[in-house]
């Protein structure tokens, strides 16, 4: 997908709300534990219930990669699914990839040709190499970590080297990188602040803001600083939304929780 086909439908659906699909098989709905794939099943009926109120959803592999191979095929089947159903969504594997050159390779293969992702995140400890094979691909975006949402973000990412704090650094020298123009940045709602200056690095890349909802992030605080001329935001919610309810209308709660912050969404693209 194409950034100018993203912001299209952020302005067709008034939203720029990313539903992320974390699915703990302890917190869903006890009757979907009895369906051949309750993961799947449980993926379906929160699209089902949410797809016209969010431009993106965002699996975090982790939720899946601990179920073994029968968490990984519902998430082949929830990205096919996607893919099939609503082709215009955005989509994210939270995978958090990076390694040496020929091992992303394998990574971006796997998220981007097999899996079907629009985009995949990473980590950028390893440098360069470890994310120009991510990026080499047409139409697919790679979202670096920058400043995490977490309390861990202050070990490292914050300090100063060399006068300039280790988030600002990564952001400036992946911007000399080789299709840097399929970068996307991960900022934390948490660290709204901080987006003042990050806008200042990076006025046009989409920045994906996790941390609101279940984290305490708030909707507004990203908007007031991070917001750009193409909005440039994707404000993720996983918990919040996923889990509102957790009884037979569970996507009834999914429904008006992602409803409360696209309403948030709409007011503020309505005030531009
Ligand atoms: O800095 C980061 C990077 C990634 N995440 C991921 O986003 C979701 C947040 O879930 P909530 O339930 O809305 O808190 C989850 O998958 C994290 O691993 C993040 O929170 N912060």
């Amino acid at each position: 997908m194409t950034t100018e086909e993203l912001v299209a439908q952020i302005h067709k659906k008034k939203s720029f709300l990313c539903i992320g699909l974390d699915v703990d098989l302890n917190k869903v709905p006890k009757h979907l534990l009895t369906e051949e794939d309750p993961i799947f099943a449980f993926n379906k009926v929160i699209i089902d219930a949410t797809h016209h109120l969010a431009v993106a959803y965002k699996p975090n592999t982790a939720f899946y990669e601990a179920y073994g191979i029968k968490g990984w095929k519902a998430l082949e089947k929830t990205i096919q699914y996607l893919n099939k159903n609503h082709p215009e969504i955005f989509t994210i594997a939270d995978a958090k990839r990076g390694d040496i050159g020929n091992t992303s390779s394998m990574y971006a293969k796997a998220f981007f040709e097999d899996l079907g992702f629009d985009s995949v995140t990473t980590a950028p400890y390893m440098g360069k190499d470890s994310i120009e094979p991510f990026l080499n691909f047409k139409d697919k975006h790679t979202i670096l970590l920058a400043l995490t949402s977490n309390k861990g973000a202050f070990d490292f990412q914050t300090r100063k080297i060399d006068g300039k704090e280790v988030y600002k650094t990564v952001i400036e020298i992946s911007k000399t990188w080789e299709n840097s123009q399929n970068l996307m940045y991960v900022v934390g709602a948490t660290k709204a602040s901080y987006l003042k200056d990050i806008r200042k690095l990076v006025p046009n890349n989409f920045l994906l803001v996790p941390g609101v909802g279940a984290q305490g992030g708030s909707l507004r605080e990203v908007c007031k600083y991070g917001l750009s001329s193409n909005i440039g935001l994707l404000i993720n919610s996983s918990r919040g939304i996923i889990y509102a309810g957790n009884n037979k209308d569970f996507a009834q709660a999914a429904r008006s929780a992602a409803k409360e912050l696209q309403t948030q969404m709409q007011e503020i693209l309505d005030a531009l």
